[in-house]
């Protein structure tokens, strides 16, 4: 029976089983070996999974609302596919356990902007660093980042089953992971690994962290600040774009943490929004002052921030 909840509702709940598809299809993709890597730009690669994952998110979104602008990183793509790409209905678990925050009850498609991160962390990808990769959907109103899901398709169970997916949304809260508190006796901070500079470095020795974890993937550090791995994620440079950090924002958020750009504004992910994130990303888990780490950031990195 289709679903009668409100469609914010539909649209996170379709998103945790659309993300569970395009998770499985990374993972054959993988499976059968042929990545098909094709160089965008410098250190900018995409697969036949990063393809693949976007056809079977985009058209699975836009049959079920048709109405909401979907913006994907990999660009227009054929929406032509395999009918078992297609989910045709949100995860009733969460349609069913879940109230609608208030404020979002009444929401009209052309109110919705999606934005589509088929697989974020594609050079992890291909070297092997599974763990990292992630699927990311975000859902935007009036411009900021309400919603999202991230789903990791190789996240290792404790029952040895592969795949996790965390949902968030402002005002109903999150799931699919308990999130833990970082300690209270370190300072760490999560990074770039493969897009650093010496911008991307002052900002983090004036932090003097006791401990910089080097990862890959937007959608994975934010996971590690949920975890409690870390205490904030730092990163002094332009690179990562607004579908990198729709869907982390939101759920960080949905969680008591904030992230920002590097001078502490919020992005805005209206349709019309410029794809680069140009000033960089700040992002700091509930219970650490996103003002006093802000405070610490060099003016001449924000200076460098704010003229990209
Ligand atoms: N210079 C860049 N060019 C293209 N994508 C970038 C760049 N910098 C960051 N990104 C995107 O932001 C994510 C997080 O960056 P980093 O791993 O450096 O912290 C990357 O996985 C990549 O997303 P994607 O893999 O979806 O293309
Ligand atoms: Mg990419
Ligand atoms: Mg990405
Ligand atoms: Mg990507």
């Amino acid at each position: 029976m289709a679903s009668s909840a409100p469609l914010v509702m539909r649209v996170v709940g379709s998103s945790i089983k659309i993300a569970q598809r395009a998770g499985k299809i990374i993972r054959d993709v993988m499976c059968r070996g042929d990545l098909g890597i094709v160089e965008k730009g410098k250190d900018d690669l995409q697969t036949e999974a990063d393809r693949s994952a976007q056809r079977c998110i985009v058209a699975s979104l836009s049959k079920m609302f048709p109405n909401i602008t979907i913006i994907g990183e990999e660009g227009q793509s054929d929406l032509n596919v395999p009918d078992d790409w297609l989910i045709t209905e949100p995860n009733a678990e969460f349609t069913e356990k879940h109230d609608c925050p208030g404020p979002l009850a009444d929401l009209k498609e052309s109110e919705i902007v999606i934005w589509v991160d088929p697989l974020d962390g594609t050079s992890e990808y291909t070297q092997g660093f599974l763990e990292r990769v992630t699927v990311l959907i975000g859902i935007a109103v009036n411009e900021r980042a309400v919603g999202g899901v991230i789903h990791q398709p190789y996240y290792k169970t404790d029952t040895g089953e592969l795949g996790r997916t965390i949902w968030g949304l402002k005002g109903c809260g999150s799931g699919g992971m308990l999130p833990v508190p970082p300690p209270a006796d370190r300072f760490m901070v999560t990074t770039t690994r493969s897009h650093s500079n010496t911008i991307v470095q002052s900002a983090l020795d004036a932090l003097t962290p006791d401990d910089v974890l080097r990862v890959g993937g937007a959608g994975y550090k934010v996971l590690q600040l949920l975890e409690g791995k870390a205490h904030a994620y730092v990163f002094a440079s332009a690179g990562c774009k607004k579908w990198d950090t729709c869907a982390p924002e939101a759920i960080l958020e949905a969680n008591g943490g904030t992230l920002t750009d590097m001078l502490g504004r919020h992005y805005r992910y209206g349709k019309d929004a410029c794809f680069p994130n140009s000033s960089g990303v700040l992002g700091t888990v509930a219970g650490i002052s996103h003002e006093t780490i802000l405070s610490k950031i060099p003016e001449t990195v924000k200076v460098a921030m704010n003229k990209m």
